[in-house]
């Protein structure tokens, strides 16, 4: 809970009483205030007599859960929890983390975010629009409430993972991700803040329901857009100087730009570029150690080339690089390797100007002398190119078909195939299809949950890696909050990266039948690993600003240290003073 008076006291002085502490989901224990806090806290005849424990509290919230008949209305039962009581959500969420992740994520969240306005009961986090863009600054330090944070998450809902522009409904985006540091990277929840830039909406669905709880307006754009931001950020870096702040799903041209704006002057991190890559090139690096190849071997179609396909082809490209010890392959060389696809097909240079998007590299646009006019659908690309890794992030649900597949299947053994675009039904094809097209042999990861599938040959089942960057950017993020990191560099995401595909049960195990990364209900384990990782890159890199943290080369005093930083959900023991915590 929140910081105790002394390390090993387990009490804390609280400054609320009678209903405003129980209607604070941050101090709020409901019913398991013991006898002496209701005295001291004004509640005696405001709770019924018993006093649970946690445990019996959790074990009454998930019988509820799961009276609630459709996922939705799980999720929407779990944010109702979520703003009575932190520590008894956590908990809950902590005790059945793999049931529970997809209900307040991926995919179930993609449903609530497009229902936000009919949903809408309660607000949360930080809500910025245009209209009041002269008192931002008073908005931003109201929602701080006083508190030096740790992580802001922010999204202007242009591009909500594949269901597009969401308006206002881009703050449950934050909120789950936030969510999601909380429960694999021990952020505490009061030291985490939940954003979105409401900058109006394209979306007609949106704009014409009468319940819309947005600003009701087309999106701002251009100069005026930018300077929103700038002043957003200008917030950040005057006010939470130490925090990190994550982008999410912004539209592909702002990710872009906004993530080269700013990486250099405060601690900031695109989740779909740099998350994305840094978790697709762990579980391509799995997938090759199975094919016992190496990346710079490999031919990879990037199918989607927005936020994500970019981002992990940058990602990908670096790595190829760096695999070349002797510096042999160069940026022109390792992006031969890439076939970039989009909505106008192959990336190309024959194809017209306002088809290519600028922030595309030059070298990663195909040439004439290879591709002249010719077709550029993903079956002839796949022809032609015969590659060995086909990488979905287009939102084209169904863009993987059975002749696709076939035809790579025909010229590589063992093809590497992650259809990476969520939610579930987004998804370029099912792992199912894909075992059965390719004869069993695809190595596959996907972006959102699947079951493991049947796997004749082996007589035991095809496990599918859920390659979704929930699995890395909690533990990148931890290791730049804890290592109090000035940016998040390069390196840094980098050795988060190569930590996350160590721990692939298809190496660990040795067992190609096994998953390309470790399993979800491993994420805590998981992200505290790759912190660790982070930590060690930020103190290499120099931008390490934490002078109470052990010398990363102590490895074991480094692990305990930062495991006594980690946020549980437990009830800490109130003691009333009106200085006390609010
Ligand atoms: N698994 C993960 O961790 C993860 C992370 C980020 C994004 N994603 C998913 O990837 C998808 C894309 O996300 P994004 O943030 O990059 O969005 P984006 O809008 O930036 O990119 C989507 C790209 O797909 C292209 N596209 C559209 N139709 C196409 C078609 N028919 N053929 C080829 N390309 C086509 C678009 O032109 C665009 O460039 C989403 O579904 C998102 O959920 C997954
Ligand atoms: O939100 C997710 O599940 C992953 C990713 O950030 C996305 O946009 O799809
Ligand atoms: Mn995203």
């Amino acid at each position: 809970m929140s910081s105790p008076s002394s390390p090993d006291d387990n009490t804390v002085k609280v400054g609320l009483k009678g209903p405003t502490i129980l209607n604070n989901p941050r101090f709020n224990k409901g019913s398991a205030f013991t006898r002496d806090e209701r005295d001291q806290l004004g509640l005696r005849g405001r709770l019924p007599f018993a006093v649970d424990t946690l445990e019996e509290q959790t074990e009454r919230a998930y019988i509820q859960y799961q009276s609630r008949e459709s996922d939705l209305l799980k999720n929407s039962f779990l944010a109702s929890l979520k703003s009575q009581n932190w520590t008894l959500y956590y908990s809950l969420l902590s005790k059945h983390l793999i049931e529970m992740f997809p209900i307040v994520y991926t995919p179930t969240e993609a449903d609530a975010i497009a229902e936000y306005s009919n949903l809408f009961r309660r607000s949360e986090g930080l809500y910025l629009s245009p209209p009041e863009f002269d008192k931002m600054e008073e908005d931003f330090l109201d929602a701080c409430e006083g508190r030096q944070l740790d992580l802001i998450v922010v999204s202007d809902a242009e591009a909500i993972l594949g269901i597009g522009d969401q308006g206002s409904g881009g703050i449950a985006i934050s909120a789950a991700k936030a969510v999601i540091y909380t429960l694999t990277a021990g952020i505490d929840p009061a030291k985490a803040l939940a954003v979105t830039l409401d900058v109006g909406t394209n979306n007609e669905k949106l704009l014409d329901n009468d319940l819309y709880v947005g600003y009701r307006e087309k999106r701002v754009r251009g100069q005026k857009y930018d300077d929103f931001v700038d002043k957003f950020v200008g917030l950040v870096k005057k006010h939470q100087p130490n925090c990190l702040l994550h982008f999410e799903d912004f539209g592909v041209t702002n990710a872009q730009r906004l993530l080269a704006k700013y990486r250099d002057q405060l601690p900031v991190f695109n989740d779909d570029i740099q998350g994305t890559g840094a978790v697709a090139l762990a579980a391509l690096q799995a997938g090759i150690a199975v094919t016992k190849s190496k990346l710079a071997d490999q031919r990879i179609i990037i199918y989607g080339s927005g936020s994500a396909g970019l981002g992990i082809a940058r990602q990908l490209r670096d790595a190829i690089k760096l695999e070349s010890e002797d510096g042999k392959i160069d940026d022109k060389e390792a992006s031969s390797k890439f076939w970039l696809m989009d909505k106008h097909g192959l990336i190309k240079k024959s194809l017209e100007k306002d088809k290519i998007r600028d922030e595309i590299e030059d070298d990663f646009i195909r040439s004439e002398d290879d591709w002249g006019s010719e077709e550029n659908d993903l079956l002839t690309v796949v022809k032609k190119v015969k590659p060995t890794v086909l990488i979905g992030t287009s939102t084209q649900a169904g863009a993987f078909t059975e002749e696709v597949v076939k035809e790579m299947s025909k010229h590589v053994d063992r093809p590497i195939i992650f259809p990476l675009s969520n939610p579930t039904k987004k998804c370029e094809a099912t792992p199912k299809d894909l075992r059965q097209w390719s004869n069993n042999k695809a190595l596959i990861s996907t972006g959102s949950p699947f079951d493991p599938v049947d796997n004749p040959d082996e007589g035991k089942k095809y496990v599918v890696a859920e390659c979704n960057n929930a699995l890395i950017y909690p533990g990148l993020g931890l290791g730049a909050i804890l290592s109090r990191s000035t940016k998040m560099t390069d390196s840094m995401i980098i050795a988060g990266s190569k930590r996350l595909s160590e721990l692939a049960p298809a190496l660990t195990k040795k067992d190609p039948n096994e998953s390309l990364l470790p399993d979800f209900g491993d994420a805590p384990k998981v992200n505290f690993e790759i912190a660790l990782s982070v930590i060690k890159a930020s103190t290499k890199d120099k931008v390490s600003r934490e002078d109470t943290m052990p010398n990363p080369e102590n490895e074991e005093k480094l692990r305990e240290w930062a495991s006594r930083k980690s946020w549980e959900p437990k009830y800490m023991e109130y003691k009333y003073d009106p200085e006390g915590l609010k």
